[in-house]
């Protein structure tokens, strides 16, 4: 069943200048900059995106505002399916971490996987959160995804490189076939070979699933891997 994003008048300011003892000072417009404002944005079910731009141009703020971890009241980031439809804006935060653990995987740009527990154990653990119901073919994915990943399932996470820390948040992120990836810098930590067997993994699982799948990166040579890439230019989002 797929899913698909509206996203209505989006606009992020940020305090101009981020350590000020006048608390007053940064709330006033005009100490504030804009990082990017968009109007509309409508992703389909089973889209590949790419969002691209350069660094501080909002590409982390964006997937984190399309996730719901990040909050503006005046916007609008509804996701709908055939029977539901949720304005990640308006959940409590109780609600979003719930419509996050049943719709979406996440890959964050510092990985945040529990390095005392083995690589097998991160991939599953988002079962952790819901009751430990891992079912044998979610557990099979796993292993499977680890083996596309050479990553030894039992290996402790905090042994591992960082490259292959990396590959575990992105099985982590997939082992559950959400509706929706949101992937940031995916292959930051990839040598170019790597990062193109890894993008193969994760563009044909999400494509055999219908998975949509967002990736903010700054890697050109993966742009032409996805069926759209929009760009964070002038603190406007553009097709590139
Ligand atoms: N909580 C915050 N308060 C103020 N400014 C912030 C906050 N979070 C991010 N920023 C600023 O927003 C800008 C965009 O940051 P963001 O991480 O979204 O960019 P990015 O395009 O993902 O960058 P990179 O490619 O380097 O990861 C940066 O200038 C950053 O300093």
């Amino acid at each position: 069943m797929g899913i698909d994003l509206l996203v209505r008048n989006l606009r992020i300011d940020l305090p101009a200048q981020l350590a000020t003892s006048s608390f007053e000072k940064n709330k006033s417009p005009e100490n504030s900059r804009l990082l990017f404002s968009l109007e509309r944005l409508s992703i389909a079910s089973g889209e590949s995106l790419a969002l691209c731009g350069p660094s501080g141009s909002g590409k982390t703020t964006l997937l984190n505002v399309l996730a719901g971890l990040q909050r503006h009241a005046a916007a609008k980031v509804v996701w709908s399916d055939a029977h539901h439809t949720h304005d990640l804006m308006q959940l409590s935060g109780a609600a979003a971490d719930r419509w996050r653990l049943h719709h979406a995987g996440l890959v964050f740009q510092q990985f945040e996987i529990f390095t005392s527990m083995s690589a097998l154990e991160n991939v599953i653990s988002p079962y952790r959160f819901d009751h430990w119901r891992c079912p044998q073919a979610a557990r099979a994915r796993a292993l499977d995804l680890l083996v596309q990943f050479a990553i030894p399932a039992t290996a402790m996470a905090g042994t591992l490189s960082r490259g292959e820390q990396q590959r575990v948040a992105i099985a982590r992120a997939l082992v559950r076939l959400p509706q929706v990836v949101f992937a940031d810098e995916p292959t930051a930590s990839l040598d170019p070979a790597t990062a193109k067997r890894v993008m193969d993994v994760l563009l044909a699982t999400c494509a055999a699933n219908a998975v949509t799948l967002i990736v903010a990166t700054h890697d050109s040579a993966l742009l032409q891997r996805f069926s759209r890439v929009l760009k964070l230019q002038n603190a406007q989002l553009v097709n590139a």
